[in-house]
């Protein structure tokens, strides 16, 4: 192919780019190679190599000065790698997510740790806790709450159960395709996904896609797992199932609902400090008295901490006891949260803070 015939200027601005990706290699380096010092002061004193809230802030003093034409999306992104690499200089973060390989919690994983990690899938929910709380891995990334679904209830009780704490979190936009080997509905015998995903397409299925058959399976990967197998099967899956079962996508975005998004906890055993814009995560349960809920959360009330959500899930006590799980805004060293967690301690029966951690939403202010 022929440049157009402005080539000369093509050819200056290529001799620039040239210039400056050896500037930003150096630099790169150099940053590494700090990495690298602080990889050795942590090893000193066993301190956590992720540090996950000073990853937020890197990212956020970033993008409260950055002027474009990157955008934040853009700054996101590429400083994530960057940090992914640099940590990965102090050792090589291990991650268990919910697995098979190709599902939304491994495009999760990517987007908090960057893609200088080892993730590893696992088959439960309770598998990739229990690998974290017998250290076989660093961190487990598991969903939480889906903004249609509602929440994830082996994770909250998995929660209950154990002394993990909450790292971070992962919001994912949950973009479905319709993924088969050609990329054309010709041949197509038969849509298999999870029933989550098929629900989640109702509308577009009945529309684009009449009088196929439609098979539920046990996750989106499976059905991607097929699909690579059978040219007369189409798969539900998202972007990490199209690269990871070289599939090619008949249509994007074919989910009813464009805002629909899952959050993902990041699960881990170390504590998190505050990053400046945090979230505190805790389930709690009061006795089965009047006006004991109300009790409860007076103190955030009285404190001016806002909640941004509030469940209650079955205590398993067998007595019509509940457990509730509040997120609220601060991290648990701010004044306001600290006194008003006291102050739960006195009207709960049952108290634990999951972790304070960098909210995913974050404001940036220039
Ligand atoms: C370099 C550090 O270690 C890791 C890498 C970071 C980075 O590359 O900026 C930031 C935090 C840590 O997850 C650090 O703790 O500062």
């Amino acid at each position: 192919m022929t440049e157009p015939k402005i080539s000369g200027d093509l050819l200056q601005f290529r001799d620039q780019i040239d210039a400056i990706d050896q500037q930003l290699l150096q630099l790169l380096n150099e940053r590494a190679r700090l990495a690298q010092a602080i990889g050795h002061v942590k090893a000193k004193t066993d301190a956590p190599v992720m540090r996950p809230e000073r990853e937020a802030q890197v990212l956020d003093k970033l993008n409260a000065s950055n002027t474009g034409p990157l955008n934040v999306g853009h700054i996101n992104l590429l400083f994530k790698q960057i940090m992914s690499a640099c940590r990965s200089l102090e050792r090589e973060v291990q991650v268990a997510f919910l697995g098979p390989l190709g599902t939304y919690s491994e495009q999760a994983v990517w987007r908090f740790f960057g893609h200088c990690v080892v993730a590893e899938p696992v088959e439960s929910i309770e598998e990739a806790c229990r690998q974290v709380q017998a250290e076989i891995t660093d961190f487990a990334v598991v969903p939480v709450e889906n903004s249609t679904e509602g929440s994830v209830a082996r994770t909250l009780d998995a929660l209950v159960g154990s002394d993990l704490l909450i790292c971070g979190e992962v919001l994912l936009p949950i973009h479905h395709q319709l993924l088969c080997q050609t990329g054309s509905l010709e041949g197509i015998r038969k849509i298999c996904a999870h029933p989550q995903a098929l629900a989640q397409c109702r509308n577009w299925l009945r529309q684009y896609a009449p009088g196929i058959e439609q098979e539920a399976v046990s996750s989106n990967a499976q059905g991607a797992s097929m699909a690579q197998q059978d040219a007369t099967i189409a798969a539900i899956a998202g972007e990490a199932a199209k690269d990871r079962y070289q599939l090619k996508a008949f249509q994007e975005h074919i989910q009813d609902d464009v805002n629909n998004t899952t959050r993902f906890l990041v699960l881990g055993r170390q504590a998190t400090g505050p990053s400046g814009a945090d979230k505190t995560s805790l389930v709690a349960s009061v006795p089965n008295q009047p006006g004991a809920v109300y009790k409860m959360l007076e103190p955030f009330n009285a404190e001016n901490v806002s909640l941004t959500r509030l469940e209650s899930r079955p205590a398993k006590t067998g007595k019509w006891e509940y457990n509730f799980f509040i997120d609220l805004q601060g991290h648990q060293t701010d004044a306001a949260v600290a006194r008003a967690l006291d102050q739960l301690k006195r009207t709960t029966s049952f108290l634990r803070v999951l972790g304070s951690y960098p909210a995913a939403q974050r404001d940036v202010k220039a």
